[in-house]
């Protein structure tokens, strides 16, 4: 566990600014925050504070640290929307394992909502970057990750044997990529595509994890918890896919163990939990089985502990958690990272958004690793994953390659 480089109580400033133009070009250099949705929500570069944290209390370290540093925090905020004050942008590792779950408090923020623009800067620490422009790559190579599809595909077969003999209900298995750049890759240059093609999705960056995902853990206003589901998904393809999954029992049945463990998760906190009917979420890429879940938080859990109780949920682990956890830590070739798991924002009430990394990368210098998964259920057709998981790579493939 590692703190820094806080050297005393943190002193944020939010004021209203003029409209700073889009909020990914406002960000001076590659090592950028963000969390962007529709063109607003927030911004972030520089760094006042960080917390690193692992294992299986992550959620629980990460919630005391960001309690304390916010009790102690002098919080002066003239704006008074979602992510001004003290925020966080927070990103926690898939799973139990070794992977470093993070909480990072930056020098300045900058933020858009509902035709209102702000900064936010913390006294004491420098936020002027110098601006470099955004790179593109020249050349991109593919390879697979550790995951090869082969393996993936005997995996599936496997999960297929564990589901009919009766241990299992359904897993999650996810296979990955690795693009080699000529540069390093920039993660603007990632954002910037994936905000373009997947406007309605979360564009996110914290710490060279870099996405646009269509799917919200929880996000936490006051009292009021919201969250939406996805489970049960085919590539775009107009209304032909769209019957094709409302009809399927195997879409419907591998969405609902994921509404299941969400509510679920939910009730050690929370009262009036709601989930309403599925919806088709339709993208770019693919369509999606969703349902939006509302609940009342009862005992004041923060957005940390609300995610501690709900993650993994089925849409990414699986069914039951234990033993699904335990099929993915055997069949998968390494550990997830970040892929999967919460991202996006806290701020010092305990409120803020936390999506699910999907649609990403994990960035390092010249190379990302990219992840898909696929709920694999008794039914489970091998092709028909693996078209799936492609159709899932390409938001990320296709945002990395563009200029070529
Ligand atoms: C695991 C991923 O996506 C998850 C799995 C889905 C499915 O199996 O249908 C749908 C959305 C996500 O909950 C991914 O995109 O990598």
């Amino acid at each position: 566990m590692t703190t820094a480089p806080t050297t005393g109580p943190i002193v944020a400033r939010t004021v209203e600014v003029d409209d700073p133009g889009p909020l990914l070009s406002a960000l001076p250099g590659p090592a950028a925050h963000a969390w962007v949705t529709g063109g607003e929500g927030i911004v972030g570069w520089g760094e006042a504070a960080r917390f690193e944290t692992a294992g299986p209390d992550r959620f629980d370290t990460a919630a005391r640290w960001w309690s304390e540093v916010a009790a102690d925090a002098k919080v002066l905020d003239e704006v008074g929307l979602p992510g001004t004050g003290l925020v966080a942008f927070s990103s926690f590792a898939f799973s139990d394992g070794p992977s470093t779950s993070r909480l990072v408090v930056p020098a300045v923020v900058v933020g858009s909502r509902d035709g209102r623009f702000w900064r936010t800067t913390v006294d004491g620490v420098d936020g002027d970057v110098a601006p470099v422009p955004v790179s593109a790559p020249q050349t991109v190579a593919w390879g697979d990750g550790a995951t090869t599809p082969e393996d993936w595909r005997a995996a599936i077969g496997w999960v297929r044997n564990a589901i009919a003999t009766g241990d299992l209900d359904k897993v999650v298995l996810a296979l990955d990529q690795v693009a080699t750049a000529d540069a390093p890759v920039d993660a603007r240059w990632l954002l910037q595509g994936l905000a373009e093609r997947y406007p309605s999705c979360w564009a996110f960056a914290v710490d060279g994890l870099v996405g646009a995902t269509p799917e919200l853990l929880v996000r936490r206003s006051g009292e009021l918890a919201e969250s939406r589901v996805l489970a049960g998904t085919v590539r775009a393809n107009g209304d032909e896919g769209d019957r094709a999954l409302l009809d399927s029992e195997k879409d419907q049945l591998e969405h609902r163990y994921a509404v299941d463990s969400l509510v679920a998760g939910f009730a050690a906190h929370c009262k009036n939990v709601r989930a309403g009917d599925p919806y088709l979420l339709r993208l770019a890429n693919v369509v999606h089985l969703a349902t939006d879940v509302r609940a009342r938080v009862a005992d004041d859990a923060s957005l940390l502990e609300l995610a501690g109780a709900l993650h993994p949920t089925a849409a990414v682990g699986g069914t039951p958690t234990r033993a699904a956890m335990r099929a993915i830590g055997k069949l998968e070739r390494s550990d997830r990272g970040r892929y999967a798991g919460p991202v996006g924002w806290v701020d010092s009430t305990g409120d803020g958004e936390l999506g699910l990394a999907l649609r990403c990368a994990q960035l390092d210098g010249r190379t990302a690793r990219l992840w898909a998964g696929c709920g694999i259920v008794g039914d489970s057709d091998p092709e028909a994953e693996a078209a799936e998981a492609r159709a899932k790579f390409e938001p990320v493939r296709a945002a990395l390659t563009r200029a070529l």
